[in-house]
């Protein structure tokens, strides 16, 4: 029986690199986990042992720090650009063909000095902070992933674990019911979930077309997927999916796709009664598994969906 070589890609995943810009006292740092995929003419590499199309994976990590240097990082997304370009098009004999850069990135808020701290806690104001001191954001890791197959560059961007949750506006009744159902019906629920959400730019790099300001379109994607979560009077988290991806497609002209994986973080109301207490929506158990997983794309007419169903 004959066996077939199928696709196959390599290159150094998860490399943690911290970019500090110390041009005044006042430091800004860009911190990301980046992959590397690259495929291409390896059928020999895996095929007869001949390494001679090989680029080791070590050259891929070394290329990713040298170009944090070299040409600094502005968004994840211009910086998965410029390295996949450069992989396939710069590669000799052309042996790479399409190059995926994956991109985490970490982001850092400053931490405010004693005095601002005083005045601001709690607040959202802009105050002193330390030029060279950080916290570690932790509301959302935002995402990338960029594709470029030596004619179009595809960017996929997207955000993970960032956590809301109403404590009112859910409900949840009228869905069929059969022998095994035990679910009450719900008036006055709370809805909690744990965003993962990527979006595909309809950028595609050819003909020198501009690049959409990355990080701008990031932080107003995150804040129409945080306002429809709030704004929507929710009768399923089915609704309430759909109505985050239809308000990003209506407010941001450069995304053409959206994809939501949303976890049901399910809150049980808490039985009071042995204790001689009326539980008035108040008290919930917030369970951490199992969990109803809500998933689904919104897309523009027309658009064929390319975000993998994973
Ligand atoms: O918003 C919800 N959607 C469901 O499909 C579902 N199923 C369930 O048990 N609870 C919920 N809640």
């Amino acid at each position: 029986m004959a066996h077939v070589l199928g696709q196959n890609q390599y290159g150094k995943a998860e490399n943690r690199i911290v970019r500090v810009y110390r041009d005044s006292t006042r430091h800004e740092i860009k911190d990301l986990n980046v992959s590397v995929a690259l495929s291409g003419e390896f059928d020999d590499v895996h095929l007869t042992g001949s390494n001679a199309n090989c680029l080791p994976t070590d050259t891929t990590k070394n290329t990713v720090f040298a170009f944090a240097k070299e040409y600094g990082i502005d968004s994840a997304e211009a910086f998965g650009i410029l390295l996949a370009r450069h992989f396939v098009d710069d590669t000799e004999r052309g042996v790479v063909h399409r190059a995926r850069i994956r991109i985490e990135e970490y982001t850092w808020d400053r931490i405010r000095t004693p005095d601002d701290n005083a005045r601001f806690i709690g607040s959202e104001e802009a105050g002193h902070s330390f030029g060279h001191s950080f916290v570690r954001n932790g509301q959302e890791v935002r995402t990338s992933e960029i594709v470029y197959d030596g004619e179009s560059v595809q960017v996929i961007s997207g955000l993970k674990d960032l956590v809301v949750l109403n404590s009112t506006n859910s409900e949840f009744w009228g869905y069929i019911k059969d022998k095994y159902t035990t679910l009450q019906e719900a008036y006055d629920r709370i809805l909690a979930t744990q965003v993962t959400a990527r979006w595909k730019y309809g950028f595609t790099g050819r003909d020198d077309e501009a690049q959409p300001n990355w990080n701008r379109c990031y932080t107003h994607v995150k804040r129409h997927l945080l306002e429809a979560f709030a704004e929507t009077y929710s009768y399923s988290l089915q609704q309430t999916l759909h109505a985050m991806g239809t308000r990003v497609l209506n407010n941001r002209a450069e995304v053409d796709e959206v994809r939501l994986e949303l976890p049901n973080k399910h809150h049980f109301l808490v039985d009071l009664e042995p204790f001689g207490l009326k539980n008035e929506n108040e008290v919930y158990y917030a369970a951490d598994r199992m969990y109803g997983l809500i998933e689904g794309t919104v897309h523009r007419e027309g658009v064929v969906p390319v975000i993998p169903v994973v």
